[in-house]
């Protein structure tokens, strides 16, 4: 049976002039979660937010937050974002050499593992790895910025995750994050992915619960 797809709204395309207001939009419009971008500067050309802004929003929501650290070294700090509130950790395959122990450490704490790769990353960096993450986060565009064109190439990449998880039998979720409106929605959910990041799709949109409907296909 097919798992229902769940909608996570990027914050990055928020009014962050009014973070509370802009959060409440969309956990009313039937968002599932909020995704989290951080950004460093360095692993990524662009700098967002950290553990003091996801503390002071946590006390907004009670949208589950999916954190999705795009930065290097990012094994320095696990802690502070878990204390801040993530309830998902997704970490970079490209960013940290020691894949088995961080995702072992982040679930440690009770809260979910996820492992992201950029587009051009070779699905086999995580073949190791799947019987224990939750997530992996297949991004469809190259990461640093919100309202980029979706990556037709990484469809194919979807359905051979998904044909990678069915054969080893294990409950890991595909996240797409990356140029997701209705259209490519569509052609990644029947990809195999179960979550979808969208950023423009929904805080561009002057309905967030028309443009969440459209997303999942419902
Ligand atoms: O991780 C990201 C960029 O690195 C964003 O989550 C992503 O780009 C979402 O924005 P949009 O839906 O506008 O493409």
């Amino acid at each position: 049976m097919n798992q229902p797809v769940k909608i996570a709204p990027s914050l990055l395309s928020a009014d962050f002039s009014c973070l509370a207001d802009e959060i409440g939009k969309v956990e009313k419009a039937g968002a599932d979660m909020l995704h989290l971008d951080i950004m460093d500067g360095h692993f990524v050309p662009n700098l967002t937010f950290g553990p003091p802004v996801i503390s002071a929003i946590r006390k907004v929501t009670k949208l589950p937050f999916d954190v999705h650290l795009m930065i290097t070294n990012p094994e320095d700090l696990i802690d502070p974002f878990i204390k801040a509130g993530a309830d998902l950790i997704t970490v970079h395959v490209e960013t940290a050499p020691h894949l088995n122990r961080l995702v072992q450490n982040i679930k440690e704490y009770g809260i979910r593992a996820g492992v992201s790769l950029n587009p051009s990353t070779p699905l086999v960096m995580i073949e190791e790895l799947l019987a224990d993450v939750d997530m992996i986060l297949l991004m469809s565009v190259n990461p640093g910025f919100g309202g980029q064109q979706f990556i037709p190439g990484v469809i194919d990449k979807i359905a051979r995750l998904k044909k990678m998880i069915s054969k080893l039998n294990v409950d890991v979720d595909i996240e797409v994050d990356g140029g997701i409106n209705p259209n490519t929605a569509r052609q990644a959910i029947a990809a195999g992915a179960n979550i979808l990041v969208a950023g423009s799709a929904v805080y561009g949109s002057p309905d967030a619960k028309e443009a969440i409907r459209l997303l999942r296909g419902t």
